[in-house]
């Protein structure tokens, strides 16, 4: 089949390839010429054949709304757009009406297996009504890994993005578990060989995990990880899933602490903990350290 893929990045790049792997033809456009197939959306959705299928996966937010925008008016009844990207399971509704007016359909599909896809394929959740979702069938057959599991038809529009952002508040306490232990691990001298008792942890433990096999691939690189800086960003998936805990009522102490962990690594010193210690010297006399 035909597919039109917008954005050609670290995920759409390696899609494309495995796509065309798998036999069928894709047109991809990025703004980057570079990478393009095509000199433009307007090109892009020319070259494509009615019903046409045109998946997006452009960084969430403006980027994505821009090109849904443009899609709006080059496309036509009949046509459908796909998100792929790690968009706001709310957009997602506003998405589905505002091509609908025009009879386009809408599919929303969250995408896990980063740059590791082309290799491992990429697991799919995907939402939509059920007349959009099967005629992409091929495009998620040959994206998904090998084996049985690695699809889902999640549910309705939303469906597959609020599926994957709690995957991806999931992936926050992991990761953040097993920084944690790392850490202890790291300062108790007892220890000889950290990075060796992570790689043991990869057979027959309990916690083994493909989450865990990356941190001893990071650890073969920098055994101790010393040319790195403690930063780490975010890109909304986690801030999102708190919310919909709050919204539900819904405890989730483990996501929200490792969200509240990557924040505090943007701090050069701690705002808060000044005011703590101000405090603790404030009642009990405890001895504060002073800058400079
Ligand atoms: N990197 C990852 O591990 C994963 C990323 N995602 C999501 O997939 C989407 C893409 O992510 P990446 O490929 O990692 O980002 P990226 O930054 O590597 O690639 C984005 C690409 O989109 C292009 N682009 C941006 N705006 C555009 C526009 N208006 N028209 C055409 N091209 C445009 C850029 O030139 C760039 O090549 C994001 O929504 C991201 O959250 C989802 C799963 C995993
Ligand atoms: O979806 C992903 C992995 O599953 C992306 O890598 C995502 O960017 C990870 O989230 P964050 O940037 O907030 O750490």
């Amino acid at each position: 089949m035909q597919l039109g893929l917008i954005g050609l990045g670290k995920m759409g790049g390696n899609m494309r390839e495995r796509i065309r792997r798998a036999g069928h033809t894709v047109i991809g456009y990025d703004r980057n010429p570079e990478v393009s197939d095509v000199k433009s959306l307007a090109e892009l959705v020319e070259k494509l054949d009615a019903p046409r299928q045109v998946w997006v996966m452009v960084p969430a937010g403006t980027a994505t709304q821009g090109v849904i925008d443009e899609l709006k008016d080059l496309l036509s009844e009949g046509d459908t757009v796909i998100d792929g990207g790690n968009s706001r399971w709310t957009d997602d509704e506003k998405h589905a009406a505002e091509l609908g007016i025009k009879g386009i359909g809408f599919v929303d599909a969250g995408v896990s297996g980063g740059v590791w896809g082309l290799q491992n394929g990429y697991a799919l959740m995907v939402g939509g009504d059920k007349e959009h979702v099967d005629r992409l069938r091929p495009v998620f057959e040959a994206l998904k890994p090998e084996g049985p599991y690695g699809y889902v038809h999640a549910g309705r529009v939303g469906a597959g993005h609020f599926s994957k952002m709690v995957h991806n508040g999931i992936e926050y306490a992991m990761m953040q578990a097993y920084a944690e232990g790392w850490e202890l691990l790291e300062k108790v001298k007892s220890v000889d060989n950290v990075r060796e008792v992570f790689r043991s942890w990869q057979e027959g433990t309990v916690i083994r995990s493909w989450l865990l096999d990356l941190a001893v691939n990071a650890l073969d690189d920098d055994e101790h990880l010393e040319k790195l800086r403690g930063y780490a960003e975010d890109s909304g998936e986690g801030r999102w899933t708190v919310e919909a805990a709050i919204d539900n009522a819904v405890p989730l102490p483990a996501i929200t602490a490792s969200l509240f962990a990557r924040f505090a690594s943007r701090q050069d010193d701690s705002p808060q903990m000044k005011m703590v210690a101000a405090l603790r010297n404030q009642f009990g006399g405890h001895a504060v350290e002073k800058k400079g």
